[in-house]
C-alpha cells in the first residue's frame, strides 16, 4: 500500500517553468494545496520530465516530476454534488477539461468556466487522454462505462479511465475488464470526503488498479484531494471505501439515537453535541451535522440514498467473507426506513427521522 500526501514544502527549484501561486499553504505534516492555490501557466504534458518550480508569496516548495505533469486532455462524466466541484478545481488549476452529464444543464456552469462539452461518454473518452467518472451507483457506473455510447466505445490503447464513484468490487472488476479489453488502462479511485472537501480540494482517494495510470493521474488527484492511497488490485479501493462508509453510517445512526435520547430525558441536545465534540468520540461529522439535526434540517452534502447504497454494498461485502456486522445491519434498516419516508435526497443525517417516527 502506498500513501502519498501533498507536495513537500520548503525546497526551491530553479529549472522548469515558473507558475504563479496566489497563496501560501500551512506547513502541516501532509500539507494540502490550498483551494486558493492556482496554477497560472498552461499545464504540462506527458513526459516533459524535469522539475516544476512554484513561486509563492512567502515560501517556495517543490513538486516532483511525476506530480507536476498533467495529461493533456481530461474528461469528466457526472456533474453531481461531487463531480461538479471536482471538475471545477481541475478547471481552476488550468486543466483542459471536457464534460458530460446525463442531464446536460448541470454541465452549463462548468462550460461557462471554460470546459468543453461532448454529447456522450463515448465522445468524451474518444476526445480525451484520461476520463474520470463520478456516478451514483453500480448501475449508473456500468451504464456509463459499458452501455450504448458508453466510455468503452471511445477508448483505445494509451488512454485511461478513472472511476471515482462508490461501487462494489464486483462492479469495479466488471468495468475494469471492459475497459482493459479496449487496451486502455483502468483505475478505481473512490473518495472519502464530502461536498465541502470536494470544493476545497481535500478529498482522500482510495485507488486500485493500473499503477501506471495511478502515477499518470496523481497530479490530478493532488488537485482534487489532500491524500491518496494506492491499494493494489481492483476491488481493494472499493472495499476500503465501503468499510469506511459502513462505519460512518453506523456512527450517524448511533449519534441520532443519542440526540433523541438526550432530548427525551430533558437534556439539551446542543449541549450533548458540545460534550461529544470535546471528548474521545469527537469527530468533525458530529460537530458539523449535529446542530442542524437538532433543528430537523438536513442540507444535502451526502444524499441519504447513497449512504444506504453503501450500507447495502458493505453488508454484501461482509457476507461474502462471512464477517458478522450486526451494528451495520441494524443501521441499514434505519436508512431503509428513512428512504421509505421520502428522505432519499436529503442529507444522510436525516436518518434520525427514522427513529423519531418509531417513538
Ligand atoms: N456526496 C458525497 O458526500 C459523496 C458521494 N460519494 C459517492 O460519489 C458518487 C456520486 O455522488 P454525488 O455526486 O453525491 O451524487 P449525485 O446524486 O449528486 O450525482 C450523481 C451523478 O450520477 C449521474 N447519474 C445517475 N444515474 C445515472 C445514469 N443511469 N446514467 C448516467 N448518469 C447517471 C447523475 O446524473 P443526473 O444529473 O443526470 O442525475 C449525476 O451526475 C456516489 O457513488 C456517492 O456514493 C462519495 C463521497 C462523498
Ligand atoms: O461517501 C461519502 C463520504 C462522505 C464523507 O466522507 O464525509
Amino acid at each position: 500500500m502506498t500513501l502519498v500526501c501533498r507536495p513537500t514544502y520548503g525546497k526551491l527549484l530553479s529549472s522548469a517553468p515558473m507558475l504563479a501561486i496566489t497563496s501560501p499553504s500551512p506547513s502541516a505534516l501532509c500539507p494540502p494545496l490550498p483551494s486558493r492555490l492556482r496554477l497560472k501557466a498552461r499545464p504540462f504534458r506527458f513526459g516533459t520530465g524535469g522539475l516544476l518550480a512554484l513561486s509563492v508569496p512567502f515560501r517556495a516548495f517543490s513538486v516532483s516530476a511525476s506530480a507536476s505533469e498533467f495529461p493533456e486532455r481530461i474528461g469528466f462524466l457526472g456533474m453531481g454534488i461531487m463531480g461538479t466541484p471536482m471538475t471545477h478545481n481541475l478547471i481552476k488549476a488550468g486543466c483542459n477539461i471536457t464534460v458530460w452529464n446525463r442531464t446536460k444543464s448541470r454541465c452549463d456552469p462548468l462550460i461557462s468556466l471554460g470546459a468543453k462539452y461532448k454529447a456522450s461518454p463515448e465522445e468524451v473518452a474518444a476526445s480525451c487522454d484520461i476520463t474520470f467518472a463520478m456516478l451514483s451507483d453500480p448501475e449508473s457506473a456500468v451504464e456509463v462505462a459499458c452501455g450504448t455510447h458508453g466510455v468503452v466505445n471511445g477508448l483505445s490503447p494509451g488512454k485511461g479511465y478513472v472511476d471515482v464513484s462508490t461501487v462494489d468490487g464486483a462492479t469495479s472488476k466488471l468495468i475494469s475488464e471492459h475497459i482493459k479489453a479496449t487496451g486502455a488502462l483502468f483505475l478505481e479511485a473512490p473518495v472519502s470526503g464530502s461536498k465541502k472537501p470536494a470544493e476545497d480540494g481535500q478529498l482522500i482517494f482510495l485507488t486500485a488498479g493500473d499503477k501506471a495510470l495511478y502515477e499518470t493521474v496523481s497530479p490530478l488527484l493532488d488537485i482534487m484531494g489532500k491524500s491518496r492511497f494506492y491499494l493494489g488490485d481492483v476491488g481493494n479501493g472499493a472495499a476500503m471505501k465501503l468499510v469506511v462508509n459502513m462505519i460512518m453510517g453506523s456512527m450517524m445512526a448511533s449519534f441520532s439515537e443519542g440526540l433523541l435520547l438526550s432530548k427525551k430525558v430533558g437534556l439539551d441536545p446542543n449541549v450533548l453535541v458540545e460534550v461529544v465534540s470535546q471528548g474521545a468520540i469527537s469527530t468533525p461529522m458530529y460537530k458539523l451535522k449535529g446542530p442542524s439535526m437538532v433543528q430537523s434540517h438536513y442540507p444535502t452534502a451526502f444524499p441519504l440514498k447513497h449512504q444506504q447504497k453503501d450500507m447495502r454494498l458493505a453488508l454484501g461485502l461482509a457476507e461474502s467473507v462471512c464477517q458478522s456486522t450486526p451494528i451495520a445491519a441494524a443501521a441499514n434498516e434505519l436508512y431503509k426506513v428513512a428512504k421509505s419516508y421520502g428522505l432519499s435526497d436529503e442529507d444522510f443525517s436525516a436518518v434520525i427521522e427514522a427513529l423519531k417516527a418509531k417513538q
